[in-house]
């Protein structure tokens, strides 16, 4: 008998069809209440899972006391209960690596668009507003040979140094938990602390995980230490920054401008004060959304669930020591 599992988000079909041929797959909407309650007896039998963007905590858990295994089609784990996984044994996949690139790609489209105001004037164009030579009020500033402050020097953070200081010239500045050799071998980078972090640097671009401690790192204080000249771009999580601060920070120009793909809420309220500022540039959570980079991913979860359930998990595992 083929091992019981959960698919929660749809799969192109070739990858669908990968799943199928190791597991009996039942596909369901989602995590939602309505959907664990409706699907209680198939949850109650699967040995995996495999989707993105529901939560997996403790009382979700407790419905699924033959879980071995679950597959998220993301790099960030932040709606999952890890230390209840360890306590039921169960393991941990994420997507790193094949959308590092794609996400470094997004975070530079940010600190380009949102330094030169690309969205803001090109609605003015399709306005028709457009009708004699611009002037200054239609200017943006410079990105090339700025300072550049990258807040997580992980994978995501050391691809996006490679684009700004071979692509664009600039200094970087950065901060993590420890020193990345790489990154200052490769690109000249320096370690700084978060405070010199703040005040140094003209982009500081954040691609942390949202954990407790990274929870509202960016808050009024660290807001007021940046320039005033300063753009702060987020692909990471949301609720790294403290979105209410930002919105008084640039309002009041404490700080330049934004370009954000994550939100504290998602997607984000149509009514969002965010929303009515023109220094912001607001993404819909686009920082992997290309048609190869999600196919990649998609094809990673599928590979790593199949590996987990045999007992396999030295690559994409968040927590493999509950094997050991
Ligand atoms: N917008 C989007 O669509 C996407 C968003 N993401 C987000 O980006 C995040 C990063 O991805 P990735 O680069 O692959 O992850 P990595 O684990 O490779 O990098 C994370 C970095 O954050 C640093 N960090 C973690 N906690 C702290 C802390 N408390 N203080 C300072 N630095 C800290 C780590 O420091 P150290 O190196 O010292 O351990 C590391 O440098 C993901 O977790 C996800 O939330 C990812 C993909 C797409
Ligand atoms: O936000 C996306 C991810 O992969 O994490």
């Amino acid at each position: 008998m083929k091992p019981e599992v959960v698919l929660y988000k749809s799969l192109p079909d070739d990858l669908r069809a990968r799943l199928d041929a190791h597991f009996t797959v039942t596909a369901i909407k989602g995590l939602t209440p309505e959907s664990v309650e409706e699907h209680a007896d198939l949850l109650a039998r699967a040995e995996g899972i495999i989707g993105s963007s529901c939560k997996v905590d403790d009382a979700l858990l407790e419905k699924m006391p033959k879980l071995r295994a679950a597959s998220t089609i993301s790099v960030g784990y932040d709606n999952f209960d890890v230390d209840a996984m360890n306590q039921r044994g169960i393991v941990l996949m994420h997507t790193p690596t094949v959308l590092t690139e794609t996400v470094a790609d997004t975070m530079m489209a940010l600190v380009l668009s949102s330094a030169r105001r690309v969205v803001e004037v090109a609605e003015r164009v399709k306005a028709g507003e457009w009708q004699r030579s611009i002037g200054p009020d239609w200017f943006g500033i410079d990105v090339h040979h700025k300072k550049m402050g990258i807040l997580g020097m992980g994978r995501i953070g050391l691809a996006l140094a490679q684009r700004a200081h071979h692509g664009f010239g600039m200094p970087i500045l950065y901060n993590a938990r420890k020193h990345h050799e790489e990154a200052e071998s490769r690109f000249n980078a320096q370690y700084c602390d978060l405070d010199t972090l703040l005040q140094e640097c003209d982009f500081l671009c954040i691609s942390l995980p949202l954990t407790e401690q990274t929870h509202h790192m960016i808050g009024r204080e660290q807001l007021a230490k940046m320039k005033p000249g300063a753009i702060l771009i987020n692909a990471g999580r949301g609720p790294v920054v403290d979105e209410q601060a930002l919105i008084a920070a640039l309002k009041d120009k404490t700080i330049h401008a934004a370009g954000l793909d994550v939100f504290e809420q998602e997607p984000l309220p149509a009514d969002s004060e965010l929303l009515k500022l023109p220094n912001v540039v607001a993404l819909p959570h686009i920082g992997s959304a290309t048609h190869e980079t999600r196919y990649g991913m998609a094809r990673d979860a599928v590979e790593n669930l199949i590996a987990a359930l045999a007992g396999n998990v030295e690559k994409n595992c968040v927590n493999p020591q509950v094997l050991r």
